[in-house]
């Protein structure tokens, strides 16, 4: 049964990885992903200039009724020559996918340089889309701004690229930054991130869960399945397939990884369940995915990827 994916070259054995942020800040977490025989890849957390400790805690809460997550970490990460340095001496034959989220276009524009110059040969995921820095927006609600910096990153960036984006909610945005995105050579576009600035309550103490941002978090796992399909699906139908879809959001089980894939995704990405299951995750979705190929008679998720069907 074919379970690969291909995106610029890099063949994916699976098409499983964490989503950036999950079990990925520190070598050993990141180790701990390709250790499995179930991913294809692997991505940083999404690096900053300097080490940073993030947000305050409470920071990360799952929902007592399972329906998801709400994080405001704040872009804790140990700094950007620590993953530079971790990425160009990982000895691996999987794919690694190299995370950056500047604070300011400058500083992606830095990093960016500093990437074209170095040794590392797998793809960077421009993250776009952080909602838990304190009087930052989420760069990729801004077209003039995604554009800008796009075309900057364009004059001089030759690795694979791609962009991880918030969710978009309706058609006319869907239109707009696919029609932004299509000027650039993306490696690829991964959607969503977290659903940003969601508000949960203690319903024991009437009390918001996290303390950043006066309870105010990016909202993951089940809860955002119907938006991520929706943003996968919308995207594939708008990009040129050149430019290929990472689906990330809702996935707790190998129906949920399928619906990505009959969206159009080419590589799924685990964050919720990966931080509550932990890397044993990756195999009983990938054993379930299968199954239900098995049960449809399909041998190959190409025989899956975008055939979506819409009631005529
Ligand atoms: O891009 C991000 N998305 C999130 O949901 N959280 C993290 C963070 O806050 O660091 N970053």
């Amino acid at each position: 049964m074919n379970l690969t994916a291909n995106i610029a070259g890099f063949n994916f054995d699976h098409i499983l990885l964490n989503a950036a942020g999950v079990v990925c800040q520190t070598s050993d977490e990141l180790d701990s992903v390709l250790a499995s025989d179930y991913t294809g890849a692997v991505v940083t957390k999404s690096a900053t200039p300097s080490l940073r400790p993030g947000n305050v805690s409470p920071r990360y809460h799952e929902l007592t009724n399972g329906l998801g997550t709400i994080n405001s970490m704040g872009l804790p990460n140990e700094g950007f020559d620590y993953y530079m340095d971790y990425v160009t001496q990982k000895q691996t034959d999987k794919p690694i996918f190299f995370s950056v989220a500047g604070l300011s276009k400058q500083e992606n524009l830095d990093m960016l340089h500093k990437i074209e110059e170095s040794e590392f040969n797998g793809l960077v995921e421009l993250n776009l889309s952080c909602p838990n820095v304190p009087g930052k927006p989420q760069t990729a609600y801004d077209s003039e701004t995604t554009e800008e910096i796009l075309t900057e990153v364009f004059s001089f960036f030759t690795k694979p690229l791609g962009v991880k984006l918030p969710p978009y909610f309706d058609i006319v945005h869907f239109d707009n930054i696919a029609n932004i995105l299509n000027k650039f050579p993306l490696a690829f576009v991964n959607a969503i991130n977290s659903i940003g600035n969601g508000l949960v309550i203690d319903e024991e103490t009437d009390t918001v869960v996290i303390k950043p941002k006066g309870g105010f978090g990016g909202v993951g796992g089940p809860i955002v399945k119907a938006t991520a399909l929706a943003n996968v699906r919308a995207l594939r139908q708008r990009l040129n397939p050149s430019i290929k879809m990472v689906g990330t959001g809702g996935v707790t089980s190998g129906r949920d990884v399928y619906e990505h894939v009959l969206c159009g995704a080419d590589l799924v990405e685990v964050g919720s369940q990966l931080a509550i299951e932990g890397t044993s995750v990756f195999e009983r979705l990938e054993k379930e995915l299968a199954a239900i190929l098995t049960e449809k008679g399909y041998n190959s998720l190409d025989e899956v990827r975008g055939q979506l069907k819409i009631i005529e």
